[in-house]
């Protein structure tokens, strides 16, 4: 019997962030391991025209979730979504809702933040500083609870190499920071935010470091632990390999090549890519937060959910398994053939960027145009390239994580547990997780059917033979414009015809002589 499952039967979990990437995951796997568990609230906001009751279906009858059905089958009554806003005071929970929980949590699992690197500063401290803060005070208000766990970012100290599993102060405390937010306006803010996050390379990772702060700042006598994972990819095995549902991290790019948009990139190809899947980040958060409950770690722990020092691989090998999975099942309707070549310098980058992503972006709107279709590509084209130049600062930086505390955790773990609620990285292999992943993105997020690879297949056989068609029309046109305009060219083109008309002439002969 798993301990940890175990601990979880007839607890009220607290999950904020539950309809994102990792909150979904996290929810499925404590449904799935621990279905006597009490009830999981929610924090939801209405989406998109969306109802509370409409996202929690949606996510229910989602294929992440075919699984707990079986072995939970009353799950649905089992969530408990709560109307809130985590940018809103007291995250604009109504008071009956607000006294349950208040009454009722034993364990809070907060994940959710604005991920995005180009958030503004105030919206990104308001959702991963100042709702963290308020959260925390909420929580002090439990009496029931037992553990509150923190889900930060293994790169919220990016800006050093070597990363400790500790909290690195700011050099402006939070509580500044947030008061801050609410007098200055906008344009000083833009002025501002270069100088505070410094070194960092976003907003994102400056706030989730603010927020590690106020975690330690403000955890009063709770049991409290972080979480930090690196860049969070699908999933390795559970509930099924390859899941995933957006676009961050790996994915977005996974697509882009595997679609023939993307056709180089500016990455240290020895760099460590460092990729921890989301069941692994999942089956550690869950662990630590019976960890934390049960044995009560005097100081705020730390824990790394990161792969670099346990199992790396790097961005060559992941780039080049990716190329591999594309060819032998690729994606369907893509723009150009698929292919991968890492730049190291800004002049390269930008050469590449100019012929093999710009220039067939033109030239393809070029066509749409003439056969009266509204020119797209180059507009497409120009979002894609601004993407992968926020995202080149982790591909290009390699760094080292400690992880004393997850391996002490997994040592304390019993067999069972360690089966159960699998975070041992050393495991992974790579390759296998790769394909699954680029199988996975083809699945769960182009929602491309299997049967659709051999019409794929015809497909890049007609782009290479445009390809073929296009270069050597190219070169045709290139060599005439030559010809007519330098007498060396012309003497080569002479040399070349004349060689060939010999070489034939002599081939011709022997195989007459031979009859
Ligand atoms: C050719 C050689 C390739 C190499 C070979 C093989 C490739 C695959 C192997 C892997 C290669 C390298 C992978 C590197 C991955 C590095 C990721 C680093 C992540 C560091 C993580 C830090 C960890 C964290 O803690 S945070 C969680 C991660 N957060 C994010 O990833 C958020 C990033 N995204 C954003 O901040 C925004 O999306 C932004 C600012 C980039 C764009 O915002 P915008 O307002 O323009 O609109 P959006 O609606 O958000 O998207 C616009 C457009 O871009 C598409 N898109 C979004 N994200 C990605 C993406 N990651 N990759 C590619 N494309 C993406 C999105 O679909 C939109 O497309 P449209 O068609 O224009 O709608
Ligand atoms: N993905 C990654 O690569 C990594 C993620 N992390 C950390 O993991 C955690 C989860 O990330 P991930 O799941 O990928 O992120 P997602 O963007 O997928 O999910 C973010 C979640 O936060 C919720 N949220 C955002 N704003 C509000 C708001 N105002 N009120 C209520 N809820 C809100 C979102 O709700 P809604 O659906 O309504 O938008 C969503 O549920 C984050 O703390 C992130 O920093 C750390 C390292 C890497």
């Amino acid at each position: 019997m798993s301990m940890i499952a175990a601990f979880y039967s007839n607890k009220s979990v607290l999950i904020t962030g539950a309809t994102g990437f990792l909150g979904k995951v996290l929810m499925e796997k404590l449904f799935r391991t621990s279905p006597q568990l009490k009830v999981i609230y929610i924090l939801v906001r209405p989406k998109s025209g969306q109802t509370l009751q409409e996202r929690v279906f949606q996510i229910l009858n989602s294929k992440l979730f075919e699984k707990v059905k079986e072995v939970c089958p009353n799950v649905h009554e089992k969530i408990r979504p709560i109307s809130a806003d985590l940018n809103q005071r007291d995250f604009a929970i109504s008071k009956e809702d607000m006294q349950e929980l208040l009454s009722c949590t034993n364990i809070i699992f907060h994940c959710a933040a604005t991920v995005r690197f180009d958030a503004h500063l105030r919206e990104a401290v308001q959702l991963n500083v100042t709702a963290t803060q308020q959260l925390l005070l909420m929580a002090s208000q439990m009496p029931k609870l037992e553990a509150f766990i923190h889900i930060s970012t293994a790169f919220s100290n990016c800006n050093l190499s070597h990363i400790d599993e500790v909290i690195y102060p700011c050099p402006v405390e939070p509580r500044k920071i947030i008061d801050s937010m609410e007098w200055l306006d906008d344009s000083i803010i833009d002025e501002i935010t270069p100088k505070l996050i410094g070194d960092r390379p976003n907003t994102y990772t400056y706030t989730k470091a603010l927020g590690e702060v106020v975690v330690q700042q403000e955890s009063r006598n709770l049991n409290v632990a972080i979480v930090r994972p690196s860049i969070v990819g699908a999933t390795w095995q559970e509930p099924f390999p390859g899941w995933v549902d957006n676009l961050n991290g790996p994915s977005g790019l996974i697509i882009a090549t595997g679609k023939g948009f993307l056709r180089s990139i500016k990455a240290t190809p020895m760099a460590v890519a460092d990729v921890i899947p989301v069941d692994t980040v999942v089956n550690l958060t869950i662990a630590v937060g019976w960890y934390t409950a049960v044995h009560r770690p005097k100081s705020t722990l730390i824990y790394h959910s990161t792969s670099g020092n346990l199992n790396p691989c790097n961005w060559h090998k992941m780039g080049l398994q990716v190329l591999a999975t594309i060819e032998k099942i690729p994606f369907e309707s893509a723009f150009r053939r698929p292919n991968a070549d890492f730049t190291t310098n800004n002049f390269t980058t930008q050469y590449w960027n100019a012929v093999s992503h710009r220039a067939p972006a033109i030239i393809y709107d070029f066509y749409l145009r003439l056969t009266g279709r509204k020119p797209r590509m180059l507009k497409l084209m120009n979002r894609l390239l601004r993407t992968i130049s926020m995202l080149e600062y982790f591909i290009n930086h390699s760094w080292e994580w400690s992880t004393n505390n997850t391996e002490m955790l997994l040592s304390e773990l019993s067999p069972e547990d360690q089966r159960v609620f699998n975070f041992d990285v050393r495991q992974l292999n790579w390759l296998e997780y790769i394909e699954n992943y680029v199988l996975g993105v083809k699945k769960y997020l182009l929602k491309e059917d299997l049967a659709g690879i051999p019409k794929a297949k015809q497909h890049l056989k007609r782009l290479r033979n445009i390809h073929y068609l296009f270069n050597t029309a190219l070169f045709l046109i290139i060599w005439r414009l030559l010809i007519a305009r330098s007498q060396m060219a012309r003497n080569i083109w002479f040399f070349i015809v004349s060689f060939c008309y010999k070489f034939i002439s002599y081939f011709r002969a022997s195989s007459t002589l031979k009859v």
